[in-house]
């Protein structure tokens, strides 16, 4: 059979992986596909630069006019892996105009375009895959789409970018700077072009938008995601969350609520004995809660060349033997049939119950922490554990560290507003959030 034209559009880390891979593995992927599956052409911006990344004994078609690779009659699949939302948007849609089938690793372009890709796709009758756009080298849109469809799911929560993961850990582990990991993480491929998305938890809430999309059946709604980044950490807060027995990880967390849909990223204290606490550098891990499996943990890489590029070319050997298939047997892209999509509310962060962690600076004097317990109760918050370390030679400001037991988020920030006015109390509260995740 003839083999299967695809055309990429991009060749960075992941464009340059996905080359390789498909060289590398080109018996065993045709084995799988059916057919021989080819780079037909790719486009750039720097031919040249591009060239240098080709891998070895190749010939691979390179040119400067993104819209040509679109367009070519003979490409039967468009990869993108260009970044970002406007050109991306426009070469994507150009594609499924142009009944052409696509893959993309590109989970901004999704998490803000995906609504209308798709309705676009679906009425051209061609396939959007983007395996790669969600915890790379992962299968995870494969498992909610496919292996888990038989459940009601309840929530997920994942560590979903991988340069932000990675900070933590090089800072923990050899005591690097926030700015050397970052420029560390860099270095090898794993941040996005402008990595403020990793570091202030954009790229997490693109993704979580996707995960949340699929696991309930609702529409892409990046825009009411709530997302906080690792920026503001501190020292403090990582060693005091470890000596109470927990980690700090960037979480993406969604859940199903009675009134709503909970979608946040923050950094979240966790359970040191959980798995996903121990989850460490570029490593992903999503957790699902379903209804009648229970708890699923799925692991890998999340970014790089090569674990990004195995799940671009599943994807690629996915509508390889779609396109031998019929059409109305297709996966559904958002997993549910698009006609039955729901239109179920994002709650605010103030709506959302999870558990906290609050530090505060106090005047080392009695009666402080008697205050500070009496506020809590007359807000109906209870305290799990609270701690107080002992103040530094010569200083009398003192920190305390409570963690509650579930709670709404404005009654804790009614709460810290309370304590914050007290005149025993010293500048801000710190609040992280935190999660057990047993149920
Ligand atoms: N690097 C990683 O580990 C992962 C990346 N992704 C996603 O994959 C996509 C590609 O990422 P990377 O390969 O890391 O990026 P990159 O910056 O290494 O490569 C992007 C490529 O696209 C080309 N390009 C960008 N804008 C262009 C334009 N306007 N015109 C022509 N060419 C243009 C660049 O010249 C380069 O060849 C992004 O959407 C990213 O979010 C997804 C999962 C993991
Ligand atoms: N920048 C992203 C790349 C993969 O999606 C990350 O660090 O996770
Ligand atoms: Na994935």
């Amino acid at each position: 059979m003839k083999p299967i034209q695809v055309g990429l559009l991009g060749f960075g880390t992941v464009g340059a992986g996905v080359a390789k891979v498909l060289v590398r593995n080109a018996e065993e992927i045709g084995r799988r596909a059916g057919r021989a599956i080819e780079v037909k052409r790719v486009g750039v911006r720097n031919i040249d630069k591009a060239r240098t990344a080709a891998p070895s004994g190749t010939e691979l078609s390179f040119g400067d006019d993104m819209r040509a690779v679109v367009d070519d009659p003979e490409v039967d699949i468009v990869c993108e892996l260009i970044g970002g939302t406007e050109l991306a948007k426009e070469l994507v849609l150009r594609a499924i105009a142009n009944r052409k089938h696509v893959v993309t690793a590109n989970k901004a372009l999704l998490a803000i375009h995906g609504n209308e890709i798709f309705a676009a796709a679906q009425k051209a009758g061609v396939m959007v895959n983007f395996e790669a756009a969600v915890a790379g080298g992962i299968p995870i849109i494969k498992a909610l789409r496919e292996g888990l469809t038989a459940n009601r799911i309840e929530w997920i929560a994942g560590i979903i970018n991988g340069t932000s993961n990675f900070i933590l850990s090089d800072m923990r582990d050899t005591g690097a700077s926030f700015a050397d990991a970052l420029a560390q993480a860099q270095k090898l491929g794993y941040a996005e072009a402008d990595p403020t998305f990793d570091i202030e938890g954009h790229d997490a809430a693109h993704k979580l938008t996707i995960l949340a999309a699929i696991a309930f059946g609702i529409p892409m709604q990046f825009e009411k995601a709530y997302l906080e980044g690792i920026s503001t950490l501190s020292r403090d807060d990582i060693r005091y969350a470890e000596e109470l027995g927990y980690r700090i990880k960037l979480l993406g967390i969604t859940k199903r609520k009675p009134n709503g849909i909970e979608l946040r990223v923050h950094p979240t204290l966790v359970p040191a004995k959980r798995i996903i606490a121990n989850v460490e550098g570029v490593m992903n891990a999503v957790v699902v809660q379903g209804d009648a499996v229970g708890q699923t943990l799925y692991s890998g890489r999340g970014a790089g060349a090569e674990p990004t590029a195995s799940a671009v070319v599943a994807d690629l050997v996915d509508v390889t033997r779609l396109l031998t298939a019929d059409p109305e047997h297709r996966v559904p892209h958002l997993a549910f049939q698009p006609d039955r999509l729901v239109d179920l509310p994002i709650l605010p962060i103030s709506e959302v119950e999870t558990s906290y962690y609050l530090r505060l600076k106090a005047h080392d004097q009695t009666g402080v922490m008697a205050d500070v317990t009496r506020i809590l109760a007359d807000l109906s918050i209870s305290i799990d554990a609270m701690m107080q370390k002992e103040p530094a030679e010569g200083e009398k400001i003192v920190d305390i560290i409570i963690l509650t037991h579930v709670a709404k988020e404005h009654r804790v920030d009614s709460a810290i507003a309370r304590i914050e006015s007290l005149p025993t109390i010293a500048g801000r509260l710190t609040k992280l959030r935190l999660e057990n995740l047993d149920k």
